[in-house]
């Protein structure tokens, strides 16, 4: 039975008893109801498209075909690491293709590129990033991954010969000593040969890393130049790097991670936790920071720092 109050309203207006709404209020209600089912099936496509690209990447990455960092939103900042840069050159020396196997040559190529990535997001970048005696298989590796990505890698060089054209500098223009793609030195079209004196001020000014170094570093100094081995052995090549700087009449040095921290395993780390290390180096001047932030923890002796607690955390060592 209508009361009053019903009967002098506009129909759709009206209580239906049934649900307590008038019919404007259950048409309000149905559209918030269909609104809100739409709502659900978007973010539900949106889940699948994110989960869809997750997979993509983590395939990619897998396969050695981009980098996992490379693919992260990076912060919004004017330079890539957003601060200024630290004025020393670094080099991976790549002159070990014929030593590694296929697969080693593939994490190799990998580390390679978590180096870039490690670079370019730095809050204090190198200032330089060359890659010297690229051939062979790592090249090749490099040439099929991700269509050449690490051509379009900016502020790097790639050289062909070895990193001790750093100091003899003997390469006429017609015979270009770098390969695509190069981003060669201002200097690097100069017919002079350096002078001894030169070339020897040059040498003084490089380091090799190695862990089979009798000499630990205490600093980086801007104006030097620091090489790092560019390979995968699986320590299977002892003093491999130590002979090659003794026979480049280089300095060398092992990083002081014997100081700090106490290691269940071997102190050889790959090619990129070294300069994630110098990175973080530079960023913080205290090694123990940089050894915590990047030595994967399972390499840990079971120690604690700061009351944190050891777990196995790391990556690939
Ligand atoms: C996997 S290691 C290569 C080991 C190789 N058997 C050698 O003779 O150095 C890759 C490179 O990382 C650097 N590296 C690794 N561990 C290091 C450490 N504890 N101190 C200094 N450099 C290190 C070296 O430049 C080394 O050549």
């Amino acid at each position: 039975m209508e009361t009053e109050d019903t009967r002098t309203k506009p129909e759709e207006e009206r209580v239906t008893p049934s649900q307590g709404l008038s019919k404007k209020a259950q048409k309000r209600a149905a559209k918030a109801a269909r609104l809100h089912e739409l709502k659900l099936e978007r973010r539900a496509r949106e889940r699948e498209t994110k989960k869809r690209k997750r997979q993509e990447r983590a395939r990619a990455v897998a396969n050695g075909e981009c980098d996992v960092n490379a693919t992260r939103k990076r912060p919004k900042t004017d330079a890539a690491g957003g601060g200024s840069p630290f004025n020393a050159r670094l080099v991976i020396d790549l002159g070990f293709d014929e030593l590694m196997t296929d697969k080693e040559i593939n994490s190799l190529t990998s580390q390679l590129a978590y180096t870039y990535s490690a670079n370019r997001r730095a809050p204090h970048a190198f200032s330089s990033l060359l890659f010297t005696s690229i051939n062979g298989r790592t090249k090749e590796r490099l040439d099929a991954m991700n269509d050449a990505g690490y051509r379009r890698w900016s502020n790097t060089e790639w050289w062909e010969e070895s990193y001790e054209r750093i100091w003899t500098r003997s390469f006429p223009p017609s015979q270009s000593p770098s390969c695509e793609p190069t981003n060669a030195p201002a200097d690097s079209t100069s017919t002079e040969t350096e002078t001894t004196a030169d070339a020897d001020e040059l040498r003084k000014s490089v380091v090799y890393f190695t862990a089979d170094s009798e000499n630990e570093i205490l600093e980086l100094k801007e104006g030097e130049t620091y090489v790092i081995g560019g390979i995968c052995d699986h320590n299977r090549y002892k003093n491999l790097c130590l002979n090659k700087a003794n026979a480049s009449q280089i300095r060398h040095a092992r990083l002081p991670i014997g100081r700090y921290i106490a290691l269940a395993t071997r102190k050889v780390l790959t090619v990129n936790q070294v300069v994630e290390i110098l990175l973080k180096w530079v960023e913080t001047r205290d090694w123990e920071e940089a050894f915590w932030a990047v030595i994967p923890k399972r390499k840990f002796q079971g120690v604690e720092r700061g009351g944190d607690i050891v777990s196995d955390s790391g990556g690939e060592g």
